[in-house]
């Protein structure tokens, strides 16, 4: 039997463990069998993380954005000669199947790559001033010490798409990835002293948010906080902030609605409402988590829709042809169970799922199948409350006014999805649906050169392209007097 595998703090390019001689255990969400243990790390711990930042961002912006880039690109190099390692790690500690987790690990270097070729853009303005003999300058500098906090369904890919931004914008970062799939991220460590980056430049630390986290957000060092995870958490967080006005990116909750038309390409908007649901267990912020469809379609869709539910393969991550994997955690599975219990309650019918699956493989481990309720009332709790798992709930609508009216119904406005043909009504989802992303006639997945901004309480600041790289910058204006 092999030891198990315990991680420790990064901190100023050491590794360490924690004064607190606690540590927190990492199991396999398929099987909950200990996977590793991480640190129980301490207040003091997060302030040593960030005076090291601190110290190493003196040097760090001084290089020119080329230089770092450099750095950052040979980091993303290390993370895709690692993939098949880095890759089942995340199969272990989230569960995610191995295909997914292949591309989650491409997807981070993906993420560094993009951010690192943006080092010669980072421009600022010169402005002729109303006054004469004189010139106004508008120069982009770095913020100082970024702290990243990640949620735990991409986390490895999660930490790419800060890390890239703040480090060739010229700041240095504490990053503070979930307890509950961490240790992808902590292997960062290792890959950032292997390629050189220098010591302070990248820490990762590793405790429960509301201590640590708590910790890192409300230092006077921490000059922005960019979060992923949910609203409540977000929420905290920029209380949090406010002391010390700290800049704060949050990238929070949803609760996507999936419209299709009667004009829509049927079976083309079957296809993408099954992967934009049960993908990587619909543990995905921008998932369809609620389906309206035209009722003048409805049998014809929902009889090929059922069918391909029901032939999803449940079971091993790490096999070619599962579709589907377990849910993270048991407090995610119970609010699954938690979910449908309701659902059934208020009236809503169960077409396919519902329940853990049957047989010896799914004794152990937070399992739970992909489901379909109808029969659904806009009013009912699943219709609102994120689910941000493998249940979906589908209404009926008769005109555009009516599922415009329900899809904006809602305290979420990150990402939306829109299956039709008919260009007006493409044109007026843009302008009413109150939503940060819409993806129309496709399923959700961004890229990073676009901007990834919810709306209401799924976030504030947004994330991706020139406008997220631009958070992680600050800009200092000149008025430059002179004799001419
Ligand atoms: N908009 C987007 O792009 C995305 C949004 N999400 C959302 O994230 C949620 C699921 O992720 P989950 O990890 O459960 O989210 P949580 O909000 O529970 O946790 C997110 C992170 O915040 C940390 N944290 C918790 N409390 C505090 C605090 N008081 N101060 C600072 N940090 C804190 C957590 O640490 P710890 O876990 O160690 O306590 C974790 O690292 C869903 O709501 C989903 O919609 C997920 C992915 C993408
Ligand atoms: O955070 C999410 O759920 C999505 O933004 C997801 O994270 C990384 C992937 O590139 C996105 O699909």
């Amino acid at each position: 039997m092999s030891e198990t595998k315990e991680y420790k703090l990064f901190i100023n390019g050491e590794w360490k463990a924690s004064a607190s001689g606690e540590t927190i255990d990492v199991i396999s969400p398929s099987n909950e069998e200990l996977v590793a243990k991480i640190q129980n790390g301490t207040v003091e711990e997060a302030n040593e993380a960030l005076e090291a930042a601190e110290k190493a961002q003196k040097e760090w912006k001084k290089l020119p954005a080329r230089k770092r880039a450099e750095y950052l690109y040979a980091l993303a190099n290390e993370i895709k000669a690692n993939s098949d390692y880095l890759a089942e790690l995340l199969v272990n500690e989230q569960g995610k199947l191995l295909k997914v987790a292949k591309m989650e690990v491409a997807v981070t270097a993906s993420f560094i790559e993009y951010a690192a070729e943006g080092a010669r853009r980072i421009e600022g303005d010169i402005i002729p001033s109303d006054n004469p003999e004189e010139q106004i300058w508008i120069q982009k500098i770095p913020r100082g010490v970024v702290v990243a906090i990640t949620a735990w369904n991409f986390p490895f890919a999660l930490a790419g798409r800060k890390i890239g931004p703040a480090l060739v914008a010229g700041n240095t970062i504490v990053v503070k990835p979930t307890s509950e799939t961490p240790l992808a991220t902590l292997e960062l460590g290792n890959l950032a002293n292997k390629v050189g980056i220098p010591k302070g430049v990248i820490n990762i630390l590793t405790g429960p948010g509301r201590a640590m986290g708590n910790a890192l957000v409300k230092s006077p060092i921490t000059k922005m906080v960019t979060m992923t995870g949910s609203t409540p958490v977000g929420q905290q967080i920029a209380r949090n902030a406010a002391d010390n006005l700290t800049h704060v990116q949050l990238e929070l909750g949803g609760k996507a609605p999936f419209i299709v038309f009667e004009d829509a390409d049927i079976d083309a908007a079957v296809d993408s409402a099954l992967h934009s649901r049960f993908d990587n267990c619909g543990q995905v912020c921008t998932c369809n988590e609620r389906m309206y469809i035209h009722e003048s379609i409805y049998d014809v869709f929902m009889e090929k829709f059922i069918a391909k539910t029901k032939a999803l393969k449940v079971g091993n991550p790490m096999l070619e042809d599962t579709d589907m994997g377990p849910k993270v955690n048991k407090s995610e599975l119970a609010h699954m169970e938690h979910l449908v219990k309701v659902s059934l309650e208020e009236g809503a019918t169960l077409a396919t799922g519902g329940k853990r699956p049957e047989g010896k493989e799914f004794e152990k481990g937070f399992w739970f199948e992909p489901t379909v309720l109808t029969d659904v009332k806009q009013d009912m709790t699943i219709v609102h409350e994120e689910s941000f798992g493998p249940i979906l709930p589908v209404l009926k609508f008769k005109t555009f006014d009516e599922v415009v009216g329900y899809a904006n119904d809602c305290e979420y406005g990150l990402a939306a999805m829109v299956f039709t043909n008919d260009m007006n009504k493409i044109m007026k989802c843009n302008e009413e649906l109150e939503y940060g992303e819409i993806y129309v006639n496709r399923g959700h997945g961004e890229q990073h050169q676009g901007f990834h901004n919810g709306y209401k309480l799924s976030g504030s600041g947004g994330e991706d392209g020139k406008y997220g790289f631009e958070q992680y910058l600050e800009k200092k204006t000149f008025y430059v007097k002179y004799k001419a």
